[in-house]
């Protein structure tokens, strides 16, 4: 089980400066979605350069034109690259081909999936590399986590590796550890925290021993 940093709301300085506190405990850092509308693709490349032993996960959500999109976030430097599991299987095959291309992976995001077991099994289909269930900000807002939706993604996901997002605290992460997911992305539960290096050293004890 691997353990993923999502960093959302901070610039590129204000990026690897929070990552430098917490390197040592994190497998993947993820540029997510608002700093890729702040920054670009450069976010990406700067975070690589900084910590090349970290694998660099590009939010891009991507919804259509699912080669290209890969390739020039391949270009920038990322390891793993989202595509919303809402968009439809030709964008999906376009992005994996392009990932194998060029060795990267594919994380299908299936934020706001209504029809989530049957997705997810057509999407499993597709050759992706990971299947995520997610809870946005604005369903977190509501009171909604991805707990449940994890449960229903083991069952019906049998060849890409499962991941979840939304929300997950240091106080949550053993109830998302039981049902025994390969990814778990945590943003504000470790950047919203006084003691980032301690509450992700935690995390990455509960995560490695699974
Ligand atoms: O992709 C995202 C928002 O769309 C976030 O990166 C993801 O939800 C993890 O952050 P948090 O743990 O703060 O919810």
């Amino acid at each position: 089980m691997k353990l993923q940093l999502a960093l959302d709301l901070v610039n590129i300085p204000e990026g690897i400066a929070l990552v430098k506190e917490v390197e040592s405990y994190i497998d993947i850092v993820e540029i997510g979605t608002p700093i890729v509308i702040n920054e670009g693709l450069h976010a990406v490349k700067a975070m690589k350069e900084a910590f090349p032993n970290l694998q660099v996960l590009a939010d891009l959500k991507i919804m259509d034109a699912g080669g290209y999109e890969i390739m020039k976030a391949a270009e920038a430097g990322a390891d793993l690259i989202t595509v919303l599991g809402a968009t439809n299987d030709s964008t999906i095959k376009g992005a994996v081909a392009e990932a194998k291309k060029q060795n990267k992976q594919v994380l299908v995001d299936m934020i706001n999936v209504p029809n989530l077991e049957q997705r997810a099994r057509e999407v499993d289909s597709l050759g992706v590399d990971y299947i995520c269930v997610h809870t946005g900000y604005d369903l977190q807002a509501e009171g909604q986590s991805p707990f449940e939706d994890l449960q229903t993604i083991k069952a019906a996901v049998k060849n890409a590796k499962t991941a979840v997002a939304g929300g997950i605290k240091l106080e949550t992460l053993p109830e998302v550890i039981k049902a025994q997911p390969d990814l778990v992305i945590v943003g504000g539960g470790i950047t919203g925290q006084a003691d980032k290096a301690k509450v992700a050293a935690e995390m990455q004890r509960l995560v490695q021993q699974g």
